[in-house]
């Protein structure tokens, strides 16, 4: 079934009428007794759009619901530290530490990020001393991250293990297979505080366009603020936060995993309400580190290379970002030419180089 190209509502922003896309809702509790026909539902949801809100309020979801209040809580407290207390173990992997605000390429041309971040592993968390910085790390502290973490592992694998019935794999073809608990992996939570900024005038806005590396991100807002552009869609647009419910976006993992059937979400941050402080939480679930891909090029990778590659991409500078590979940035997703970004026109990707650009 194709994507629908009809945008029932739009919103003004930035001067200018911009869509806010309609998004199928994934019943979780119904995803954890599989369902026929919710789990047909969300294959089917992920081989054409690669997003859904999934439906947190029944009686199964809304702990995760109030372990994300008890998680943003915890994020005010951490984002109002002086920097040198955020900032105590700097970034001790690109899953795992602190990264400053204007630490990636922004939304807009010429522009950094306008987000700080503290990164805590799903592996990390379980070590006897993990790194986190101490302003968040009395015992409280500790168990709001792992019930958040453990939660959030819960759902997301329900889910993974819903698109491996609905696609008929069986045995360790199943996606949950190389997504063990109990493997190494970049699998982490990632807690994200946007300044309020102005596209007209501000240099450190938004979070710039992209596919998360992850199979699958679960990802809390209550802010507007994150635009997707659907598969074939000519334009970015907003999709609303919505009442008992999170976002779930397809990654790049799952998209190789399924031969490339499953599409790769093409997102990114911009400022909605210029004054406005935006928070939001993402656990994305990644691959055992040794799982094997092929990736839009080709290439065998394991998902740690692949991990490794797109986070130097994204960190590196907009001059040399612009001459990796068209693929790594989104995924191996195709976006429809001369696009309408919706904040100004920015210049179509730089054609893929013969060499994918190095590993870190
Ligand atoms: O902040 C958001 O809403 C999205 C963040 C995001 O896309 C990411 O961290 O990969
Ligand atoms: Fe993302």
């Amino acid at each position: 079934m194709g994507v629908s190209n009809e945008v029932p509502e739009t919103v003004q922003w930035n001067g200018k009428q911009v869509p806010v896309y309609p998004m199928e809702t994934v019943n979780f509790s119904k995803i954890l007794c599989q369902e026929p026909e919710e789990v047909e539902k969300a294959v089917r949801i992920c081989q054409t759009e690669g997003y859904f809100y999934i439906d947190l309020s029944g009686i199964d979801g809304r702990r995760l619901l109030e372990d994300q209040e008890k998680t943003l809580q915890l994020m005010h407290r951490f984002f109002e530290a002086p920097i040198e207390e955020k900032n105590q173990y700097g970034l001790v992997s690109p899953h795992l530490g602190y990264e400053p605000i204007a630490s990636r390429t922004g939304v807009l041309e010429g522009t950094k990020d306008g987000y700080e971040m503290i990164k805590v592993a799903r592996d990390e968390i379980q070590r006897d001393s993990p790194h986190i910085p101490d302003v968040i790390k009395n015992s409280g502290d500790i168990k709001i991250l792992e019930n958040a973490i453990a939660g959030s592992n819960v759902v997301t694998k329900a889910i993974l293990s819903a698109l491996s019935t609905g696609l008929g794999l069986t045995g360790a073809s199943r996606f949950e297979c190389s997504h063990r608990n109990d493997k190494p992996s970049t699998t982490t939570l990632a807690m994200m505080h946007y300044i309020p900024s102005d596209p007209a005038k501000d240099k450190k806005i938004g979070h710039q366009k992209h596919t998360d590396i992850s199979s699958l991100t679960l990802l809390f807002s209550h802010e507007w603020g994150m635009q997707i552009r659907p598969p074939g869609a000519r334009e970015f647009g907003f999709v609303k936060p919505k009442q008992g419910c999170a976002i779930v976006n397809v990654g790049d993992s799952l998209r190789f995993a399924s031969g490339h059937t499953m599409q790769s979400c093409i997102h990114r941050v911009v400022p909605y309400d210029y004054a406005q402080h935006r928070y939001s939480i993402a656990y994305f679930l990644r691959a055992e580190d040794t799982t094997m891909f092929t990736d839009p090029a080709g290439r065998y990778v394991t998902a740690g290379q692949w991990h490794d590659e797109k986070f130097f991409a994204f960190t590196t500078d907009a001059e040399l970002q612009k001459q990796a590979p068209a693929h790594m940035i989104l995924g191996g997703m195709h976006e429809p030419e001369a696009e309408e970004e919706g904040v100004e026109v920015i210049a179509a990707p730089a054609p893929a180089p013969a060499q994918p650009i190095a590993v870190v």
